[in-house]
This record gives structure tokens, C-alpha cells and sequence, in this order.
């Protein structure tokens, strides 16, 4: 079983976005998007929750396109965790948790439904502030009630835009944790659009690089990840090393005399390619 996008282009009026993305995601791992700001990584998220409409192309889930799905169908299929949540409504944490449950129940919430958020709520960190209302968390603690209401939902497939923009540390690395267990023992195809290189290369099973609408490089953090490609998707000169088993990458910054603010080392940028080899994903 695997979430496949063929040939995908979006547009937002005249304005190409996405321009024949080629992606599959197999069920149990876990793919990083990564790209620059702007380079169509949310929208790639939203085009496959139906949020937004592709201008061509086909997203399928185990062969069934998701655009024949109803909303309910397509709710028990995918979950889609947005960069933030409307904090301006008034529900308790436990209530905007259990509205995952929704595609799961008819009148209302049963015991199996409490179970699933409650296992939700302990899984995120947020048992104590299960009570609270929305309206008053932090904007982390905000992030992680979205995330628990997307497990709750018991997706196949488990759509992150940026699940960790707003967290500390700790639960940066709980969370993307949590993405790779959630995807490895419940099988669920999982995809995170994701900025920190690092934290990409120790979570994700794959990385696919955005950058002009499309897909640069993809495949396993540790195949794709080179200076010359970080250099020109984000045009920062970059040195790599292991750290752990993982690939890491540090920026080259020097200070710079005047503003003593340090700045990036962008070495001469050329012409974007795809070296085959690292196409694997993009297939
Ligand atoms: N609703 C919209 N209408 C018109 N243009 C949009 C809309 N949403 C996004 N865009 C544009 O589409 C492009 C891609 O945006 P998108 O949010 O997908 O990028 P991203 O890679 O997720 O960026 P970031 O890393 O900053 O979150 C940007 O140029 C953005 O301005």
C-alpha cells in the first residue's frame, strides 16, 4: 500500500506551484519535504488532503484515487495537520482531540473513541491540559492538541506541515519520534514538510527536496543529502559530516565586520540537477 502522486501541478491562479511532482510514499515510512520558503511544500500537503485543487496529475491511496473518496471516506484515509490551529474558538483540549474521532462515530463518541484520545493526549504530553480550553495555550502546546487530534483520526495517511515550527526542543524531537514510530508500527504512510536538515536526516526514512515547483532530489537522507544540492536549493555553502549514523549539515557562516552579524557563505549557484541516482523516490 503506498500514497502515490503522479505528474502533480498546481497552480494558484496563473501562478505555477507544483509542475509534475512524482512522489510515492509507502506505507510504515516516513518522508521529509523539504525546499525553501515558498517552494510549494504546504501546498503539495494541502493538494493531497483536497484542500486544494491540482490543475493535473493523480493522488491515489492503494490504488483508489483520493478524489472519488466522500469527505467522510476520505477523513478515515488521510489526516492533515495545519501549521496552526484557530485558537479563537472555546473547546477543551479533550474536545478538539476527540473531533479526530469524528469520521470514526455516528451520534456520538463511544468508550473506544475516549480510549483513542486519551491514548492521544498521554502520547503528546498534553493529559494535564486536557481540561484547558484551546483559546488559552501557548502556540506549541496548540501545535501538539493538532497533532493529537490527526492520531486520534487513525489515519493511513498522516499528513505534518511543519509540526515542530512552534515547539521547544524536547518536543521537537518527541513529536518527529512520535511521526516515525506512528508510521513504522501502525503502517501509516506518513509525510512532514519540515525545515531543520538535521532533524530530516535522523527521522525521516526518506527526504524529497522542492525547489522551483519541483521535486530536486528524493530518496534516503544519507544518499541525497550533498553540499552541491543543499548549495543549490538553498544557495548556502554547507560542509557535512556523521554524526551518530546521521547525516549532518553545517552551515559555512562567518562574521561579517561591519554589522558583525554572521552570514551565510552562499557559494556560485548553478543550474539545478537531478542526478539519477538520487531521483529514486521521484520515480
Ligand atoms: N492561497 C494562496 N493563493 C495564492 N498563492 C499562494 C497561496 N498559498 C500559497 N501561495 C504561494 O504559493 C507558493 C508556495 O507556498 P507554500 O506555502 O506551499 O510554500 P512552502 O514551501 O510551504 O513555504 P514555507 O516554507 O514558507 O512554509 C508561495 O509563493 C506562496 O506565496
Amino acid at each position: 500500500m503506498s500514497l502515490e502522486i503522479r505528474d502533480l501541478s498546481v497552480a494558484y491562479g496563473r501562478r505555477t506551484i507544483l509542475d509534475g511532482v512524482d512522489l510515492v510514499v509507502e506505507r510504515g515510512r516516513l518522508l521529509g519535504l523539504l525546499g525553501p520558503n515558498g517552494s510549494g511544500k504546504s501546498t503539495l500537503i494541502k493538494t493531497v488532503a483536497r484542500i486544494v485543487k491540482p490543475r493535473s496529475g493523480t493522488l491515489e491511496w492503494d490504488g483508489l484515487p483520493l478524489d472519488r473518496l466522500s469527505r467522510r471516506d476520505l477523513a478515515r484515509v488521510v489526516a492533515y495537520v495545519p501549521q496552526a490551529i484557530d485558537q479563537s474558538f472555546s473547546l477543551s483540549v479533550r474536545e478538539a482531540v476527540v473531533l479526530g474521532r469524528t469520521p470514526h462515530f455516528g451520534a456520538r463518541p463511544r468508550r473506544r473513541d475516549w480510549a483513542k484520545v486519551d491514548l492521544a493526549l498521554e502520547q503528546l504530553g498534553l493529559v494535564e491540559l486536557a481540561d484547558r480550553p484551546v483559546s488559552e495555550l501557548s502556540g506549541g502546546q496548540a501545535q501538539r492538541v493538532l497533532v493529537a487530534r490527526a492520531l486520534a483520526q487513525e489515519p493511513q495517511v498522516l499528513l505534518l506541515d511543519e509540526p515542530t515550527s512552534a515547539l521547544d526542543l524536547r518536543y521537537q524531537l518527541q513529536t518527529l519520534h512520535l511521526a516515525h514510530t506512528i508510521a513504522a508500527e501502525q503502517g501509516v504512510a506518513t509525510v512532514v514538510s519540515i525545515h531543520d536538515l538535521n532533524h530530516a536526516a535522523r527521522f525521516c526514512d526518506e527526504v524529497a527536496f522542492l525547489s522551483g515547483g519541483r521535486v530536486l532530489a528524493a530518496g534516503e537522507p544519507g544518499e541525497v543529502y550533498g553540499a552541491d544540492l543543499v548549495r543549490d536549493v538553498y544557495g548556502v555553502g554547507v560542509d557535512l559530516s556523521v554524526y551518530d549514523g546521521f547525516t549532518e549539515v553545517h552551515p559555512q557562516v562567518k562574521p561579517d565586520r561591519t554589522t558583525r552579524a554572521v552570514v551565510p557563505q552562499a557559494a556560485p549557484q548553478t543550474a539545478p540537477q537531478v542526478a539519477p541516482e538520487l531521483a529514486k523516490v521521484a520515480s
